[in-house]
C-alpha cells in the first residue's frame, strides 16, 4: 500500500516537473496518447537539467543520492543534466536526539556515558545515510560517531524497487532509453547505498586503506576503534585537517600547491596500482589536507564505505592501455580492447583503431597541462560501448575516481600536468611487473597453492579426458542426429519429385491422346514450347 502510495507520489511529481519533455521523442504511439493532455500546458520556463534536479530533491534522500551518482556517469548522461545534477546537496535535518541516544545505545549495548566522556548530540555532519558526532573516548582521544539513520533499510528497498520499475519503463519504450541504461544504473545505485549502509564493511575499509599507507608521507588514514563499531555505528580517531576546497585557509598556511596536486595523483596511482584497492568517494567533503608540513604537505581521508579494486588483468591491460594511449597508438589501445576480452573478439581492430582516433585526436592537440586523463578514459569507453564492451562496473569506478582527482588537482594547481606525473609510474610498474624478483614473488605466493594442488593433478586429467570423450560421444551423436535428419529431408525431396514426375507423365498422356489437344501444341510456337517446358523442369526440381 505504501508503495503504491509512493508510487502515485513519483508520478505527480515527474508531472508536476514535466519530466515527460525528458523522455526520448520515439516513444511508442500509446505513450505519446497518454502524454498528449499535457502538451496543452504551458512550456515550462526552467531548463531539463533544473527540473531533473527539482524533482529529485522533492523526492527526498535516496533520488538525491541517485541524482548525484547519476552526475558522475557523463558516459552515459547528457553533459547538460551533469551539470545540474552535480549541484545537489544532501544535507538533510539531523534526527531526533531520543532516537539518536537510543540507536547508540542499543548498539553498543551500555549507556552512551559508560563509552565516550564528552559526546556532542548536535551532529559535525547530516547526511542522507549517517550522520556523524563528535565524542571523546574515557582514554581521552577525540574521535566521530557515526549512526547510521533509522528505518533507512525499509525506505532504500521500497525506493529501489520503484526506481527499478521506472528504469525497465524507460528501456522498454525506445531505443534512446535502452543507451541510457537506466536498469544498469540503478543496479550499481543499488550496490552502492547498500554498501554504505554497513558501518562495519567501512571500517574494515578503513583498517586496510590505514595499513597500506602506514608511515606514508603522502595520504593519513585516521584509525579505527573496533570495540566501538557495529554495523549502524562506527567509532574513529577524530581529524583536525584543512578541507581540500577550503584554498583560503590552504594558501593562508603558504601550502605547497603544486606538490599538493601532484601528491593527489601519486596517491591514486599508487593505490590502483601497487596496493589495488582504491578509495572511490574522493569528492572534496571527504579529503583533507594535514596542518603539519606545508611545504611537504600530505592529505587525510575519511568515508571508506565505496572502495574499488581491479582483477589483475584489468590491471595490467589498463595501464598499457594509458600509455598507448597518450603514444597515440590507438591500433594497440584498439587491439589491448580484445586482448583483455573487454570488447568482442570479433571487433574488427582497424575499424575501432578509427573510431578511437577520431574522439581522441582532438583531445591530444591540446597542451599536455590542458589534457584530461578522467575524460580521455570517458571517450575511450563511450567508443568502446559501441563496440560493444561490456560494463565493468570495476573500470567506470576507477574512471569516475580518476575525474574527481583531477578535478581535485586542478582546482588546486591549474597548471597540473597528470601525465608527467602518471606516466614515470606507469612504466616503473609494468617494468617491474615482469621483472625476475616479481616473478619469483608470485611463484613463492603462489607455490604452496600449486603444491597442494599437484597430488590431484592425475586425477583432475583423467577426468577431464573422460569429460572431453563424453563430450566427443554427444557431438558424435549430435553429428549423427544431424546426418539423419539430413536424409530424411533429401528422402522427401525424391518423393516429392517422383510425385511431380509421374503427375507431368500423366498430363502429358492424357494430352497426347486428346485431338483437340494435339492440335492446339501443334500451334504453339517453339519459344512458348520452350518455356512451358522450362517452368515444368524447374517446377520438378524446386
Ligand atoms: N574522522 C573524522 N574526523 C573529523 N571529521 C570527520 C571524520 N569523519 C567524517 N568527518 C566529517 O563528517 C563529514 C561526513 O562524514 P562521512 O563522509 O563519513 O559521512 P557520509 O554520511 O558518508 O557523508 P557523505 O554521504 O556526504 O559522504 C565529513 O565530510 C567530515 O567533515
Amino acid at each position: 500500500m505504501r508503495a503504491l502510495f509512493r508510487l502515485f507520489q513519483i508520478i505527480g511529481v515527474a508531472l508536476r516537473y514535466r519530466l515527460d519533455l525528458l523522455l526520448p521523442n520515439n516513444k511508442p504511439w500509446w505513450l505519446a496518447l497518454l502524454f498528449s493532455p499535457l502538451a496543452l500546458l504551458p512550456k515550462p520556463a526552467a531548463t531539463d537539467g533544473e527540473r531533473l534536479r527539482l524533482s529529485l530533491e522533492r523526492l527526498g534522500p535516496i533520488f538525491i543520492k541517485f541524482g548525484q551518482l547519476l552526475s558522475t556517469r557523463p558516459d552515459l548522461v547528457p553533459a547538460e543534466l551533469v551539470l545540474e545534477l552535480r549541484k545537489l546537496q544532501d544535507k538533510v535535518p539531523a534526527f531526533d536526539q531520543t532516537q539518536l541516544v537510543s540507536i547508540v545505545e542499543q548498539a553498543l549495548g551500555q549507556p552512551i556515558a559508560d563509552c565516550f566522556g564528552d559526546f556532542s548530540a548536535q551532529p559535525l555532519a547530516s547526511a542522507s545515510i549517517a550522520q556523524v558526532h563528535t565524542a571523546k573516548l574515557h582514554t581521552g582521544e577525540d574521535v566521530i560517531v557515526k549512526v547510521v539513520r533509522p528505518n533507512l533499510l525499509a525506505t532504500i528497498k521500497r525506493d529501489i524497487a520503484l526506481l527499478k520499475v521506472i528504469a525497465k519503463l524507460l528501456e522498454a519504450i525506445s531505443q534512446d532509453g535502452r543507451r541510457l541504461r537506466p536498469v544498469e544504473i540503478v543496479d550499481d545505485y543499488q550496490i552502492t547505498i547498500t554498501d554504505e549502509l554497513n558501518l562495519l564493511r567501512e571500517a574494515a575499509n578503513c583498517t586496510q586503506l590505514r595499513r597500506n599507507f602506514l608511515g606514508s608521507k603522502l595520504l593519513y588514514v585516521p584509525d579505527v576503534y573496533w570495540d566501538y563499531c557495529r554495523e549502524n555505528v562506527l567509532v574513529q580517531e577524530r581529524i583536525y585537517g584543512i578541507g581540500v576546497s577550503d584554498l583560503a585557509e590552504l594558501e593562508k598556511q603558504n601550502t605547497n600547491m603544486k606538490m599538493l596536486a601532484e601528491r593527489g595523483v601519486e596517491i591514486f596511482f599508487t593505490q590502483v596500482f601497487s596496493h589495488n584497492f582504491f578509495h572511490a568517494d574522493m569528492h572534496p567533503g571527504n579529503i583533507f589536507v594535514s596542518r603539519k608540513t606545508p611545504d611537504t604537505p600530505s592529505y587525510i581521508a575519511v568515508d571508506t564505505a565505496i572502495m574499488g579494486s581491479l582483477t589483475t588483468e584489468d590491471q595490467y591491460y589498463l595501464a598499457r592501455n594509458l600509455v598507448a594511449m597518450f603514444r597515440r597508438d590507438y591500433r594497440q589501445v584498439a587491439q589491448l580492447h580484445v586482448d583483455s576480452g573487454w570488447v568482442p573478439a570479433t571487433t574488427s581492430v582497424a575499424a575501432f583503431e578509427s573510431a578511437i582516433r577520431t574522439v581522441c585526436e582532438p583531445i591530444f592537440e591540446k597542451p599536455l597541462a590542458e589534457i584530461s586523463f578522467g575524460q580521455v578514459l570517458l571517450q575511450l569507453f563511450r567508443t568502446a560501448r559501441r563496440f560493444n564492451m561490456e560494463v565493468q562496473p570495476q573500470l567506470v569506478l576507477l574512471q569516475k575516481t580518476l575525474l574527481n582527482i583531477e578535478g581535485l588537482g586542478r582546482q588546486l594547481y591549474p597548471q597540473l600536468d597528470l601525465w608527467s606525473t602518471a606516466h614515470p609510474f606507469l612504466e616503473a610498474w609494468l617494468k617491474q611487473r615482469y621483472h625476475p624478483k616479481t616473478l619469483l614473488q608470485e611463484i613463492k605466493r603462489f607455490g604452496p597453492e600449486w603444491l597442494e594442488k599437484l597430488p590431484h593433478m592425475p586425477q583432475k586429467i583423467y577426468d577431464a579426458l573422460g569429460n572431453s570423450e563424453n563430450l566427443t560421444k554427444q557431438l558424435a551423436d549430435i553429428g549423427t542426429a544431424l546426418a539423419r535428419e539430413q536424409i530424411r529431408q533429401q528422402q522427401a525431396r525424391r518423393a516429392t519429385r517422383r510425385h511431380r514426375l509421374a503427375l507431368i507423365a500423366l498430363a502429358g498422356a492424357a494430352l497426347v491422346s486428346l485431338p483437340e489437344a494435339r492440335a492446339a501444341i501443334e500451334q504453339l510456337n517453339t519459344s512458348a514450347l520452350a518455356l512451358g517446358l522450362l517452368g515444368l523442369y524447374l517446377w520438378l526440381v524446386s
